[in-house]
């Protein structure tokens, strides 16, 4: 506080609470003195001798404003009775005197001079830090990993490579289909993360199977710090009864159960109508598509998709009920690049000679393609005249790389490159083994294996009667098995509720094993409760239950054993199954086990899916092709069980059909898939500029004194932990961190453990706020330090300025990675030279030394006589640079958008619909981009004075 008296009439500001405008002094008595702020109708009470407040001054040739609104340009300052008289000149030139009582009180003070001018001085650590903090901003806004850091996940190169590919598009539409169990729940929800921190996305909604809603929830909110709504017909109700016309606007992330939309058209046409910028579908393979029947839950998702600029569909089964089903959905995500089946049909045919040729120039190389005319004319004709001439053209070093280049848009351009993603366990190292183990038992009498039908056949407890539970052997054996794995967690599946049910009852009521069910007849609320009785480790469950439908999507990867209490007739159910287990974070081996009646359909099945497809021990990804090709003789041989050589001769054909898909597919689709869903490159520059974030250290330096400084009250907890709490003097609220606290740790493998603290990374919405009001804010925007500095006479005064890039661009463009740096640093002496190559930021933050902030307070006058013209200097000096800096920025963004061009207007003749929308976009974004930085003006944003001592 500055040494003048408190006189009535006076003008103050306060330091700490600049909102209040300018204070009036109303008395000032008994070492007390109360100031009221007019323009927030406040009045406070401060001490004298420790009052956070500076003395409003104004000097000749600044603009002021009087009460009634006249902007004054002052000539002179008077003072009177220990009030201030400003005289001065109106707008239109009239003379006039303002007493200082009558200055406008919403006067705020924002720019680092006006604040260090009138005495509003920030400590110097709030300085040094909102400096640093560009530095970070810079870095991270410009990584590649920019919008992934945040997310609680392990770092997996096939998922890091999906997002990072699909967040940088324009609006990601794509089908995501990597095998069960290797994460699409956590690549849509990684991309989903990305498109918010960057602000390319706003709105999104999720529509799920019943039995995901609360699974995603959780996941989302855990993993990605992701707080959805969930709108299900009992809370858009609600939301209507207390006024809201549309449920679906009431929330901007929203996830709904597909059934809502599909029983009710009101919700549909809400949903419609609420519009969003990505929506995401769960197990897709649901929304049912053939020539002649369109199902309903296909037509609700395509009316909502077309109101969506984004579009995920995910499904470990796409080609599950046939290629019709995958091509409509593929239809959805590009109606133009799919307009027909036939078509689609045909393209898939091709995919053989594409394979052949990429083959080719892996194989051979350069030296191969320059000899190879035949190869030359192929590759002119799916890739165009141009693309062979210029690379025929390079130097002969070069050639070979750029074959990589080649083989890379042979890749995009093939049919479903864009949209479908699809990683095998056989690309994605690290999983635990398959074990199946069968157990025969003998049929009960009851059972009659001569029965039309196959279902009663595959499922005897239909033909078993009441008591089937205590007539069929399998249960018998269920009963027998469990008492020897006591300590094992078990899933057992099976096809149908009321089965599960049964079962449940008996093993729980009549044994006494703790066993929990988990079937679609259930509410959400009690299948999460079973989920969650199964997961205890402790006091839980041993035995889930659970029918076919049921457990679809779920995580039991915690569990190693897996019964099979009947098979389903579909190769893809059945790995839907096995994948409850075999996902990631499967710590052993999986175990399947699969009890059977002897001489039973259900034998031959066993027999199929496991010396046909091997279907148990691997993932079978050709069993549903096969399954349509050998349904028929396979339910054939289901019926005529006695016939050996016919089991034979299906088994036989099976596996040669299966080896020769397997060939075929690895030579033609499968080889072009994988390289089009994984860049193993890409994937390892993204995993080192994630490593690179998670530095533990360097994050949790920055963020103890961040937290400091806005009065956070920290507590270590662990090596790399804080508990933190709201402390007393808070700087501004905080909305991000929880009234009752926050415990979190810094480090990624300490949060994948400990899931109940939060992960503390560079994109915590904690840590996001407070960056954000740092240096949103005037916060920290001006300090005067000290420093000795044996070259210069003690006293001399050098002027450090900040300068920001004023750009008028949306967020979401990521204009910053063009950028040279985050700021414009100078550092100017007496003379006007710049020293800032001399004495850079950091040594210097090192060596200065903070004043108090009376000290600072008391040095006003004298830097502000003294440094105008230094300041004149800098703007002068920095207005100079601005054209370098505008010609690099636009350089970089030149050259960055006509290769990401070129690769599109290659891709726009393929794709019509996706390709040809991301480069109009892309376009008016970089014409946006480039106005921007043509009419961008340098901002001062921070400002230190240091004062040179002896
Ligand atoms: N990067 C990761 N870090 C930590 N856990 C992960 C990661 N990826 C996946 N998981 C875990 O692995 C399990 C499977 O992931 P997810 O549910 O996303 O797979 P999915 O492909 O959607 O499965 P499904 O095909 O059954 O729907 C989940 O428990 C998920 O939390």
């Amino acid at each position: 506080m500055s040494q003048t008296e408190f006189v009535p009439g006076q003008r103050w500001i306060s330091n700490t609470e600049a909102d209040l405008g300018l204070g009036i002094v109303v008395e000032c008595s008994n070492r007390r003195v109360e100031i009221s702020f007019p323009a927030a109708a406040e009045v406070r009470t401060y001490a004298t001798d420790n009052a956070p407040l500076s003395r409003v001054c104004f000097e000749a040739d600044e603009q002021i404003c009087s009460d009634e609104d006249v902007l004054v340009t002052v000539r002179e300052r008077m003072e009177h009775n220990g009030c201030y008289l400003y005289m001065g000149v109106d707008s239109d030139g009239n003379e006039v005197i303002l007493p200082e009582l009558h200055l406008n009180s919403a006067v705020h003070f924002s720019k680092p001079q006006e604040r260090l001018f009138v005495g509003q001085i920030d400590r110097h650590g709030l300085y040094k830090l909102r400096v640093e903090t560009r530095d970070h901003q810079y870095r991270l806004a410009t990584s590649p990993a920019y919008g992934l850091i945040g997310t609680r996940v392990q770092l997996l190169p096939h998922q890091l490579y999906i997002a990072a590919e699909l967040a940088s598009r324009t609006a990601p539409r794509a089908l995501l289909a990597d095998e069960v169990g290797l994460g699409k729940t956590i690549e849509a929800g990684m991309i989903l993360h990305q498109r918010l921190i960057s602000e390319r996305a706003k709105r999104i909604l999720i529509l799920l199977p019943d039995s995901l809603l609360h699974q995603w929830l959780v996941e989302m909110r855990r993993r990605f710090n992701l707080t959805f709504s969930l709108l299900d017909a009992e809370r858009c109700e609600a939301l209507e009864e207390s006024g809201h016309d549309n449920p679906f606007e009431t929330a901007q992330l929203v996830i709904s159960p597909v059934s809502l939309l599909a029983r009710s058209e009101t919700r549909l046409q809400q949903a419609e109508q609420a519009g969003w910028d990505i929506l995401v579908v769960d197990e897709a393979h649901h929304l049912g598509w053939s020539r002649e029947v369109i199902s309903h839950a296909y037509q609700c998702v395509e009316r909502v998709a077309r109101r969506s600029d984004g579009l995920l569909l995910l499904t470990a089964t796409p080609e599950q009920l046939g290629a019709e089903g995958h091509f409509a959905r593929l239809r959805l995500l590009d109606p133009e690049r799919y307009p027909d089946l036939d078509q689609f049909l045909d393209e898939e045919q091709q995919y053989f000679h594409l394979n052949h040729l990429i083959g080719s120039l892996l194989e051979g190389g350069a030296a191969f393609l320059k000899q190879d005319k035949h190869t030359q004319g192929e590759l002119a004709e799916r890739l165009g005249e141009t693309a062979i001439t210029q690379w025929l053209a390079l130097p002969a070093k070069e050639q070979d790389t750029a074959i990589a280049s080649l083989i890379n848009q042979l890749v995009d351009r093939q049919g479903t490159g864009r949209v479908l993603f699809r990683n095998t366990r056989r690309t994605v190292a690290g999983f635990p083994a398959r074990h199946f183990h069968s157990y025969p038992l003998m049929a009960p009498n009851l059972y009659q294996p001569d029965a039309d039908a196959l279902e009663p056949l595959l499922h005897p407890e239909r033909q078993l009667g009441e008591n089937w539970v205590s007539e069929d052997p399998r249960v018998a054996w269920l009963q027998e098995w469990l008492k020897q794995q006591r300590k094992e967690k078990v899933l057992v599946i099976c096809a149908h509720a009321d089965t599960a049910i049964a079962l449940d009852e008996y093993l729980s009521l009549r044994i006494g094993v703790r066993s929990t069910v988990f079937h679609e007849g259930m509410s959400l609320i009690n299948r999460d409760r079973s989920a969650a009785y199964f997961a205890d480790e402790e006091l839980g469950a041993q035995v889930l239950i659970s029918s076919e439908i049921g457990s679809e999507g779920r995580n039991f990867q915690f569990c190693h054993h897996l019964v099979l209490f009947d098979l389903p007739l579909s190769p893809d159910l059945l790995e839907q199954r096995i994948g409850r287990l075999d996902r990631i974070g499967q710590t052993e081996a999986v175990q399947i086990h699969l009890p059977y009646y002897r001489h039973s359909p259900t034998e031959v099945l066993m027999q199929w899916y496991h010396q046909g497809l091997n279907a148990f021990e691997r993932v079978c990804a050709t069993g549903d092709a096969l399954y349509h090709s050998f349904a028929q003789p396979l339910r054939d041989v289901m019926q005529r069980i006695e016939d050996q050589g016919a089991l034979d001769t299906l088994l036989e054909d099976t596996r040669e059909a299966r080896e020769e898909l397997e060939l075929t597919l690895s030579e033609g689709r499968d080889r072009l898939l994988e390289m089009s869903s994984f860049n193993a490159e890409r994937a390892e520059l993204l995993l080192e500029a994630m490593q690179d974030e998670d530095d533990v250290s360097r994050i949790q330096t920055y963020a103890e004194r961040l937290f400091d400084r806005f009065g956070i009250t920290l507590q270590p907890h662990g090596r790399h932990g804080l508990v933190l709490h709201q402390g007393e003097h808070m700087l501004c609220h905080l909305s991000e961190l929880p009234e009752d606290g926050m415990t979190l740790t810094f480090s990624r493998d300490e949060a994948l453990l400990r899931e109940d603290i939060e992960f503390m990374s560079w994109e915590h919405p904690l840590m996001l706020e407070l960056m954000d009001l740092l240096t949103r804010n005037e916060t920290g925007n001006n300090a005067i330090c000290m420093l000795k500095l044996p070259a210069l006479p003690a006293g001399t005064l050098l002027v450090e300025t900040v300068y920001e890039l004023n750009l008028a661009v949306p967020k979401a463009l990521q204009l910053a990675r063009y950028l040279p740096g985050g700021y414009l640093r100078l550092l100017i002496d007496p003379e006007g030279r710049d020293l800032s190559d001399v004495l850079a930021h950091q040594p210097l933050n090192q060596l200065a030394k903070p004043l108090k902030l009376s000290t600072s307070q008391n040095m006003v006058r004298m830097v502000r006589d003294n440094i105008t013209s230094q300041l004149k200097q800098a703007q002068q000096q920095a207005d100079a640079r601005l054209p370098g800096l505008r010609d690099t920025a636009l350089g970089a963004l030149t050259k960055a958008r006509n290769e990401a061009y070129q690769r599109l207007e290659a891709l726009a003749k393929v794709n019509p619909a996706i390709d040809q929308a991301e480069l109009d976009r892309h376009q008016a974004d970089t014409r946006l981009m480039q106005d921007a930085l043509q009419s961008a003006q340098l901002r001062l944003d921070a400002l230190r004075v240091i004062v040179v001592s002896e």
